[in-house]
């Protein structure tokens, strides 16, 4: 390639290497220019990449101080996050063996990866740093339950805890008073986001932890909002403006995540409430959709329920940082509340409706609706074709199912609660969480598809330390159950009818796409516990 071929750039440089190569031959003038000229480029030339070296430099350590104050920011958000938790004197004054004491009265178990054994709260005298505006809250209660006094400590803590106790055990309050002392005590200073989330599988159980936490707000400056589906979205859309405490279920909140009505990234305290559930194959894409929003570095989380198959602990591990598990009564094993009288009768198929109406008269006395009966179906086309029969037959009964509207749900379930019927007909969507006063009976008339959900379904009478009766049809088929069933019924030291153990007495336990199925050996030996509930 010529000189007159290169590009200008590169014809200037050759030049300059040419003058630098022939310097000795021209006049000593020009030579003296020339080598001013070259110097100066040199010069121009070292100044220009010493500058851009500077400013790239600069750009660099800007970048790197961004970085590091955003983090010390974050920490800082931590530290200064009022956490610390203090034992009350007066409980550290108590001897041991009466905390141990209590510790095996109620079966209590907790594992500790912290070590930090904390002593269980077994009044709430010892409530420590707990904020004014909370003394008053649990008046109408004696003391702490067990699930509430051996959890509270690690929760005022900031300890993510899974805590696993009976049905009708109080656990909505063991997760919502820390919940609403950890806004009081870290009070939003400029943010219009939530700070505290609770998720619920079903529309009624979300309505319900919110009029707990209602009122638990109520004389506090903290808003806590609803949102759940099968109703409109504007109204909830304005609600949720400016909410501290968002109890919600899983579909409209990703809704409201996902058009900016909901910004879920400054969540510091979540709670999956019916955990297992909301960790089964279903929910469980959802749930970690919305874990993604949330920033992880600052978040308390909280899991809470009363059965934790093994299927989903694992998962549940994914979501945590080196949790505390509370449970109270062996919960290890699946096991129902005791103090519910459960009864097991094998029938046929086709004599089941029949049974029912025997049921009904033995159990529904009209006069009386302070007693309430709950009848679980299992698929909704079935609970809508009881109801009608039922009705034919003269019964005052109301209908909960995914076919109906919200607002017909909703009407149904506060014409049970009110006692304005006294037979609710439900789908395993009123099986778990709800707390309706005086269920006295709850009647399975098909089984459930789990045994978990039978504990549940059951759960929904014997609440808080009431007495109540399960009474379930059980057919052939659903023998495939039968070892499991077997399993619980042993726990509670109830009977096990001969017909039952005909279908055997092993089970194959629920299988998970992730982690598959196992077989077990029925224990019949298991002795019960009953956990005391003041
Ligand atoms: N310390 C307490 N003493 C007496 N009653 C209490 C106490 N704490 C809560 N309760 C009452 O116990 C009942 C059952 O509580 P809750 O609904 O929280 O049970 P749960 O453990 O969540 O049950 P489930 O597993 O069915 O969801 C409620 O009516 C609640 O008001």
């Amino acid at each position: 390639m010529t000189s007159s071929q290169l590009p200008d750039s590169h014809k200037k440089r050759k030049i300059t290497d040419l003058d630098q190569q022939n310097i000795d031959s021209i006049d000593p003038a020009e030579r003296k220019a020339l080598k001013k000229k070259l110097k100066k480029e040199k010069k121009d030339k070292k100044d220009k990449k010493d500058k851009k070296d500077k400013s790239e430099k600069k750009h660099k350590k800007d970048k790197k101080e961004k970085k590091e104050n955003k983090h010390k920011k974050l920490n800082n958000e931590i530290n200064d996050l009022k956490t610390g938790y203090n034992t009350h004197k007066d409980l550290l004054a108590l001897p041991q063996s009466d905390i141990d004491l209590f510790l095996k009265e109620n079966e209590v178990e907790v594992k500790d990866p912290t070590e930090l054994n904390l002593r269980p709260i077994i009044s709430f005298d010892y409530l420590e740093g707990l904020d004014k505006k909370l003394q008053n809250v649990f008046i109408n209660f004696k003391k702490p339950s067990p699930i509430q006094a051996v959890s509270w400590p690690y929760l005022f803590n900031s300890n993510d805890v899974v805590g696993i106790a009976e049905t009708g055990s109080g656990k909505t309050f063991a997760f919502a008073l820390p919940a609403v002392n950890h806004l009081l005590l870290n009070p939003p200073t400029t943010s219009d986001k939530p700070q505290v989330l609770v998720i619920s599988p079903t529309r009624e159980l979300a309505l319900q932890i919110f009029d707990t936490f209602k009122s638990l707000t109520k004389n506090t400056p903290l808003k806590c909002s609803c949102v759940y589906g099968g109703v409109q979205k504007y109204e909830q859309r304005e609600t949720v403006k400016n909410s501290n405490i968002i109890v919600a279920t899983v579909g409209r909140l990703l809704d409201f995540i996902e058009e900016g009505s909901i910004d879920v990234s400054q969540i510091s305290y979540m709670v999956l409430d019916e955990a297992d559930r909301m960790l089964e194959k279903g929910f469980d894409e959802d749930i970690k959709k919305i874990f993604g929003f949330i920033k992880s570095e600052i978040r308390q989380t909280l899991m809470f329920t009363a059965t934790w198959p093994m299927e989903v602990r694992k998962i549940a591990s994914t979501y945590m940082k080196s949790p505390v598990k509370v449970s109270i009564g062996n919960r290890d094993e699946l096991s129902a509340n005791k103090s519910i009288t459960q009864i097991v009768e094998v029938v046929d198929q086709f004599s089941k409706e029949k049974k029912l109406l025997q049921l009904l008269k033995q159990y529904s006395t009209s006069k009386n609706n302070e007693q309430k009966v709950l009848i679980f179906a299992l698929y909704k086309k079935e609970a809508s074709r009881v109801e009608r029969n039922l009705i034919r037959n003269g019964y005052n009964v109301v209908a909960i199912h995914g076919d109906l509207s919200q607002q017909q749900r909703t009407s149904a379930l506060d014409s049970f609660k009110s006692g304005h019927s006294n037979i609710l007909l439900a789908t395993d969507v009123a099986a778990r969480g709800l707390d309706i006063p005086n269920v006295k009976v709850v009647i399975n008339l098909t089984f459930p598809l789990t045994v978990e959900d039978y504990v549940h379904r059951i759960g929904r009478t014997g609440r808080a330390g009431n007495t109540g009766i399960a009474h379930t049809l059980f057919t052939e088929q659903e023998k495939h159950l039968s070892g499991a069933l077997i399993n619980v019924l042993n726990g509670a030291n109830q009977p096990v009818p001969p017909e039952l153990l005909k279908f055997g007495s092993h089970t194959k336990k629920k299988a998970h796409s992730a982690y598959g199925a196992f077989f077990k050996e029925i224990d019949m030996d298991k002795k019960p516990k009953k956990i005391v509930f003041d």
